[in-house]
Parts: C-alpha cells; structure tokens; sequence
C-alpha cells in the first residue's frame, strides 16, 4: 500500500544479510501505520533476502544507488536490469556521501534518474546544503539548483513517482546536528513551490539528517515535510519502529490542525 508521507531508512554499509533477515522480520511483525509508506534500503548483498522477508508486508524496498546504464564495463556499479531482478522498487541516488566520496556530478544523478524512471523504479533524489551555504544563507537556493539539475530535461509527466529527500550536509551523521523545523519548513516550502509550480504536487519532500525518536514528532508535523529519511536511528528494527511511531504521533497532530 501508498500512503503520501514516506518513512525509510537507509542502512548505509550497516547489516549483514542474517542481520537484515533478523530486522526485517521483527519490522514486517510489527503493527506499521496505514497513513505512512514504510520502506527499508539495505545493502546490495542483502536485498534479495531482505525482498523474501519482507514477501506481502507493507514495506516497500529499496537499493543505495545503481549505474545508469543496463551493462556494460563498470566495475563494481549495479545496473538497475539488477535491482529489479531483486525486487527493487526504490533507488536511492545522490546521497551526499556519493558525492562527496564518489564524486558523483549532478550531470550523474541526472542520468540515474533518466534511467530509473525508464525502468519503473522509483528514484528517491538526495539533495543538501553544506554549512558554507547554510552560513551564508543560501540553503533554499543550493537544494532548488540540485533539484533542477536531478530533473532536468524529464518531462513532469515521469516524475510522479519521484521521491525527493531534503538532507542538509551538515544534518547527517555522528557529528551532524538536525534542522530545525523552521529551517526544515523554509526549505521544504520552496522545494514545493517549485515542485507545484511544474504539476508536481504528489511528488513528497522527505527530510534527513539526525532524525531520531525524540524529534521525528516535530518534523512530521512540520509543513512540507512530506516523509522522514533516517540513518543511524534506525538501523534496529525497534528504533525504526520508535522514530515511525512518533513520526506518527506528529503526522496525526498536523492533520487534525489542518482539519480544524
Ligand atoms: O541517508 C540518510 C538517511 O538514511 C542520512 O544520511 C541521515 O543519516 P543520519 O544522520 O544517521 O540519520
């Protein structure tokens, strides 16, 4: 099942694939809340097994990155013919720390994007800001210049399944500290404007960087903010499982002010 606001984790070089097995069934077990798309992004080498343990639940996979070509001498990539082959349905692509540590160009993820959506999966597009750009106040700007350039040249007509996540550089991690939501709503608000202005008002805005139990209320709540993208917090079934709760804990506040 779809729901609008999207929660996923991605387990980054975390898991092995009896530890996915193990998280899984204890997240597939659980209660999941119908008013939230729940998915998981475990390692390449666990995704097949991760597709088996998951079998009917409603949770949606997805893979940490692919090439964009279906074969071909690329030593070490994944092709997204691959994925599929996995039961993949969402592709995570542009992570900050592909950029950063993979070099990986806004021209690339352009090209990543281009061929998940002519292979039917669903791209989820990181985009953020460095503290340089935080400091000098250009936040909105930098994310709405990386949004572009991820779909540029595809027609709005293919983006509808097109996940987008907000995740400031300097939000991610250990030494990283979370948006605040009025920060969060600034940049999710001209995220959407952009997005609304080219028909592209089903395409949600998820928000990462050192989401946790104690502040996913607020951030679902804020406005926006249409999904949760969480790291380090949840890469136990049972604080996936907190986060998720409290998310909707202020999932359900915002709507019941909207339908006041
Ligand atoms: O990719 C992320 C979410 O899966 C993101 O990098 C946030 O990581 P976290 O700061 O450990 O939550």
């Amino acid at each position: 099942m779809t729901s609008s606001f999207w929660i996923g984790t991605s387990w980054k070089m975390n898991n092995t694939i009896a530890e996915t097995r193990s998280y899984l069934t204890e997240l597939v077990a659980a209660p999941l809340p119908e008013s939230m798309s729940v998915f998981v992004v475990p390692s390449f080498t666990a995704l097949p097994a991760a597709r088996e343990t998951i079998g009917d639940a409603p949770v949606h996979l997805g893979a940490q990155n692919m090439h964009w070509d279906e074969k071909g001498a690329h030593t070490g990539e994944i092709s997204p013919l691959m994925l599929l082959e996995c039961g993949v349905e969402i592709v995570e692509l542009g992570h900050s720390e592909r950029r950063t540590d993979q070099a990986e160009s806004d021209a690339d993820v352009n090209a990543k994007v281009r061929s998940a959506i002519a292979h039917d999966l669903r791209p989820l597009v990181c985009v953020g800001d460095h503290e340089e750009e935080l400091a000098a106040g250009a936040s909105a700007e930098t994310v709405i210049r990386q949004v572009k350039l991820a779909l540029s040249g595809i027609d709005t007509s293919q983006l509808s399944r097109c996940l987008i996540a907000y995740e400031p550089v300097w939000a991610i991690g250990e030494s990283g500290r979370v948006a605040s939501p009025e920060h969060v709503a600034a940049v999710h608000g001209a995220v959407r404007d952009l997005l609304d202005t080219h028909g592209l008002a089903a395409v949600p805005v998820l928000y990462g960087g050192s989401v946790n139990a104690g502040n996913a209320g607020a951030l679902a709540a804020t406005a926006g903010v249409g999904g949760l993208f969480v790291g380090r917090s949840a890469w136990t079934a049972g604080g996936f499982l907190e986060v998720i709760a409290a998310a909707e804990k202020g999932l359900a506040a915002r709507n019941a002010l909207a339908t006041a």
